[in-house]
């Protein structure tokens, strides 16, 4: 090619060669018909403008300058790649789907269209973040508390909380911004602690979750369209994985949960899965699992990691085994000889020793052995490997797990993912990698044994 092109010069003075095409596929989510747009794009030019982009500028001028100021104080300078894409439309009050990978940054873009919008001056209730679990509203709720400093005040009422104290305490001085669990937040609605009706600002986190979980859907329909209007606020969705996208941006329209003119951010659509995240796999028995493991976490010496494991099926507590992850967590206390902290988090303990499992594993480096609870939205940079001590259930479950890792938007360092199977579940993992476009390098048992004996 690049003789071609000195020839042609040669030959024709003032000859350029032509420009790489890029391809779009467009999805309009009003009544035109998917189509495919080509166009020709200067990449040189292309790259140093994203590179001069600095997340003030992309903000200028819709985002409060003491906002600003904080976010650079945290260490946020230069706009991820959601960010740079989803920040102009968010900032000009777009409702919108962001939909990109994990660990690339929506919870920064949809807090600062969050402080774009509400009025600091106000007393009322002005925003409102839903999150699937307490732990990721926990989350949230810090990053909304660090960009807002004392400027507003930022409420967290989350599973498990003492609602009855901050229903008098809304009362009394209405939050700007409240982060949310699904049924802590309609209890308070359903009290008359306060109305949503003049929220301009409405944010479904891991909002496939959400809608995938029965026990919450009808509570979030009611949040989406009784409780508060579609046409009277912005309504962001976010999520790295929202399956049939296409059908759920149709439904946003038709069930009135966004305007018409919702727009589906969606960043890397033909890779979900962040490409610096390297795979492996251990066929072996479920008997040889645990010494697997073990040899594992010996031969890796992670930073920090996590152990994801299957919940306790119903028949199996009924039989009256111990649960899995407790196996594990006595078998690290006893065998681990690294110096992590072994951490447990699971649905069934109870709210004080979640919050105090999630606080410890804030600090230091950190062993934590966790069921799904841990899959969505957790951020701790720290952590470099995963561990799926049994596979998971769907392809979206992996994506979620595997996406723990990684979370460092600027460092291409290698984190691994490794996930134990049996020769039976093989032909699984073999789809979620079709599935999700990776792959996935076997370990072998005995190459595994040789270099920790
Ligand atoms: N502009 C930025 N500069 C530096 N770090 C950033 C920036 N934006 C976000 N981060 C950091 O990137 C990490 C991941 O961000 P975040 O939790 O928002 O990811 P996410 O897209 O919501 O992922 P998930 O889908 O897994 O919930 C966090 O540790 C966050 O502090």
């Amino acid at each position: 090619m690049a003789v071609a092109v000195a020839m042609a010069a040669a030959v024709f003075p003032g000859y350029a060669p032509p420009l790489p095409t890029t391809t779009f596929n467009i999805t309009p989510t009003t009544h035109l018909a998917p189509f495919t747009l080509r166009l020709r794009v200067r990449p040189r030019r292309a790259a140093a403008a994203a590179a001069a982009t600095t997340l003030r500028e992309v903000c200028a001028g819709r985002v409060p300058d003491h906002v600003l100021q904080r976010a650079e104080e945290v260490g946020y300078v230069m706009p991820t790649e959601v960010q740079e894409q989803s920040l102009p439309l968010l900032l000009s009050g777009q409702d919108c789907v962001l939909h990109a990978q994990t660990g690339s940054g929506k919870t920064l873009a949809y807090l600062l269209s969050v402080f774009s919008t509400i009025d600091f001056n106000r007393s009322s209730v002005q925003a409102l973040v839903v999150v699937p679990t307490r732990e990721l509203g926990i989350q949230v709720t810090k990053v909304a508390r660090l960009l807002a400093a004392k400027a507003c005040t930022v409420m967290a009422l989350l599973d498990g909380g003492m609602l009855k104290r901050q229903k008098s305490w809304v009362k009394a001085e209405p939050p700007a911004v409240i982060v949310a669990t699904v049924p802590s937040l309609c209890q308070m609605v359903e009290r008359r602690a306060f109305t949503l009706q003049s929220i301009r600002v409405l944010v479904i986190d891991e909002v496939d979750f959400i809608f995938g979980s029965s026990k919450q859907v009808s509570s979030l329909r009611k949040i989406l369209t009784s409780y508060s209007a579609a046409a009277s606020r912005q309504t962001i969705f976010a999520s790295a994985s929202i399956p049939q996208h296409n059908r759920f941006l149709h439904d946003c329209i038709q069930h009135k949960w966004t305007k018409s003119d919702v727009v589906h951010v969606h960043v890397n659509p033909v890779h979900p899965m962040p490409s610096h995240l390297c795979h492996k796999y251990v066929i072996c028995t479920k008997k040889e699992r645990l010494h697997v493991l073990l040899s594992l976490l010996e031969r890796d010496a992670p930073k920090s990691a996590i152990i994801f494991v299957a919940e306790q099926s119903e028949r199996s507590k009924k039989a009256g085994n111990p649960p899995s992850t407790s196996v594990i967590v006595e078998l690290l206390r006893n065998s681990y000889k690294g110096s992590l902290d072994v951490l447990l988090l699971e649905e069934d303990m109870n709210f004080n020793a979640r919050a105090a499992s999630f606080s410890e594993v804030k600090g230091r480096g950190f062993m934590l052995v966790s069921t799904d609870i841990a899959s969505r939205g957790f951020d701790l940079p720290q952590t470099s490997h995963i561990y799926n001590f049994d596979l998971p259930k769907t392809a979206t479950d992996y994506l979620h797990r595997a996406g723990r890792t990684g979370r460092e938007p600027f460092s291409r360092l290698e984190c691994s993912v490794t996930t134990l199977i049996t020769e039976d579940e093989h032909f699984v993992l073999q789809r979620f990698q079709n599935e999700l476009k990776f792959h996935c390098e076997e370990l072998h048992l005995e190459s595994m044994f040789t270099l920790t004996s």
